[in-house]
């Protein structure tokens, strides 16, 4: 590092003195806290992101959010190359910068990172990132912090491409990567004429059978609603209104975290909507679930992510069985697999099995789940509540792209001929570099109408089991270590023993406990054959919890 360079770096970050007494760590979702305490973070992540981008001599994404957390929250995460998340070997990197105490301790670890990466600070690639940020008032000024922290590397650009929804960030990113146009403008193009292929393509005899074109969606007050409330005269076939769009407080009574934890309607809905398909994004827009309103009360059928992912499973096992059928061409055994947490509920994970399909468990955090799914040739991931997508390989693509075209000078129109291009709009119109409310929004709309189902038939593919999540305060939460996708406890000894012992009392008792990456709990997940039973299997392991974690 140059004298000029460590200069600029001095003297900038002793601008943004960090918080005292505030320890942060990247968490599962990046940096999150109350924002009056991010703007030394958010600048130090700057000097990171630009680095990153150095090293991959590529774009790379910065975006301020804190999602479905309280609106006087704030975040910042890192976009990769590819559109996802950081890799998880600069995390460690990220918390000791976020916590060094002065400019000259950053420094020092700036210039030990930088020699360990090979990062060549001179005569390199100059870096290059995309700066995004969600609704939230603290943003504006986070954004700044950001840029000061870019552009602190020499020959670095901030480029702030204004308030997005945190999955648009990921999906640019991508897209300028790939060298292909990559503005808000042109994903709002991708998604709308994908979208509009798939339902030109639906068999006839399905159109408008049971399937209502009337949706109301919840934006939690923040970004989605924003953008939905825009695109939505684009939309043929689909009549949306959408409510919580930007005039109450982002996330209060509202949103798809709220929906699916409390299982009751968000602010803005009642009784009059019982019957219609409802949808809630959260703050973000990376999170979606559905729902309809239970007559004469506030309480709700919900549709999560698990249902979503069953239903984006049987359309694509379906399209590819049809394709199969098509004889005459090189025949590619497509391999499709799903990946959960141990969050899915129970019936969802059954349900998928006996459909014949491959169901891997990874730990919680989409990182995981993504890593997992980019194994197949088409890979669905999502968590229970309401985050993930599909992945499809680019060999799988370009197979695909190839039998299209042939099919589409032989047999036009045929069911195969559907099928390919039907598959290869799902490509388009899914978001692939992260979940996306919105992309998965229309996906989901697709599919109903394609099979001619109201949301009283998709919420009947499977009955959830009952379940309860509970969270446990406990002294140090990192005592608890878990294996197997966190299904089990390995660490304090004895623990897990007394949690089995207590499962084998209930009919179809399922329970698992982990520490939080997000909060300072340890969480308690209990699933059995009726409600009371999930509850006091739930509290029973709560009181195991505390006996060894306590202390
Ligand atoms: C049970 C649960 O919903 N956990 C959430 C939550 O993680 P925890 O590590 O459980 O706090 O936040 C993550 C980030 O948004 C999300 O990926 C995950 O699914
Ligand atoms: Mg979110």
């Amino acid at each position: 590092m140059n004298q000029q360079q460590r200069s600029a770096l001095l003297h900038s970050s002793s601008l943004f003195p960090p918080p005292p007494g505030v320890k942060l760590s990247y968490g599962t979702a990046g940096f999150r806290a109350d924002a009056s305490l991010l703007e030394s973070t958010v600048f130090r992540v700057g000097i990171l992101a630009a680095l990153r981008s150095i090293q991959t001599g590529s774009v790379i994404g910065l975006m301020i959010t804190a999602s479905h957390n309280q609106v006087s929250d704030n975040g910042v995460k890192i976009a990769d190359p590819s559109g996802g998340m950081l890799t998880q070997l600069w995390e460690p990197f990220a918390d000791a910068i976020a916590n060094a105490p002065d400019p000259h301790s950053l420094l020092q670890l700036l210039d030990d990172f930088v020699k360990k990466e090979n990062i060549t600070l001179e005569g390199g690639p100059a870096a290059r990132v995309l700066l995004g940020r969600d609704t939230r008032p603290s943003g504006a000024s986070l954004v700044e912090a950001a840029k000061q922290g870019i552009t602190c590397i020499t020959g670095a650009t901030a480029i702030d491409v204004g308030v997005l929804t945190t999955p648009q960030l990921h999906w640019m990113v991508r897209a300028k990567n790939k060298g292909v146009e990559a503005s808000e403008h042109h994903y709002y193009d991708q998604i709308v004429t994908s979208f509009s292929y798939l339902m030109d393509n639906i068999p006839r005899e399905n159109s408008s059978k049971d399937v209502n074109d009337k949706l109301i969606v919840d934006g939690a007050d923040g970004v989605g609603g924003e953008k939905l409330e825009k695109l939505k005269s684009s939309l043929k076939y689909l009549s949306i209104d959408v409510r919580n769009y930007g005039d109450g407080v982002l996330n209060e009574g509202v949103g798809a975290d709220y929906v699916q934890k409390e299982k009751v309607v968000p602010r803005g809905f009642g009784p009059s909507d019982a019957g219609i398909r409802c949808a809630s994004l959260d703050g973000d827009a990376d999170r979606l679930v559905y729902f309809s309103v239970l007559s004469n009360s506030n309480k709700i059928d919900l549709v999560d992510g698990d249902k979503i992912l069953s239903l984006f499973a049987l359309f694509l096992k379906e399209q590819l069985r049809i394709l199969d059928d098509k004889a005459n061409t090189s025949s590619y055994k497509a391999s499709l697999g799903v990946v959960q947490t141990a969050y899915a509920n129970g019936a969802s994970t059954e349900y998928l099995k006996q459909l014949g399909l491959e169901v891997v468990l990874t730990p919680t955090g989409v990182k995981y789940l993504h890593e997992k799914a980019a194994e197949y040739d088409i890979g669905i991931y999502f968590e229970a509540n309401g985050h993930g997508t599909i992945l499809f390989s680019e060999t799988f693509l370009s197979w695909l792209e190839n039998i299209n075209n042939e099919l589409s000078s032989t047999s036009k129109g045929s069911d195969q001929h559907k099928a390919a291009s039907n598959l290869l709009a799902v490509s388009k119109l899914i978001n692939q570099a992260v979940g996306d409310a919105l992309s998965g929004l229309l996906l989901v709309e697709a599919i109903l109408q394609h099979m001619g189902w109201s949301i009283k038939k998709w919420n009947e593919l499977y009955q959830d089991l009952p379940s309860r999540q509970l969270k446990v305060k406990v002294v140090d939460r990192t005592a608890v270590i878990t294996g197997n996708a966190e299904t089990v406890v390995v660490s304090p000894v004895g623990i897990q023993e007394a949690i089995d012992a207590e499962i084998a009392k209930y009919t179809k008792g399922r329970c698992f406990v982990r520490p939080s990456g997000t909060e300072d709990v340890v969480r308690v997940y209990a699933e059995a054959s009726t409600q009371e039973a999930a509850d006091s299997l739930a509290h029973s392991v709560m009181v195991i919890v505390h006996q060894f974690l306590w202390f």
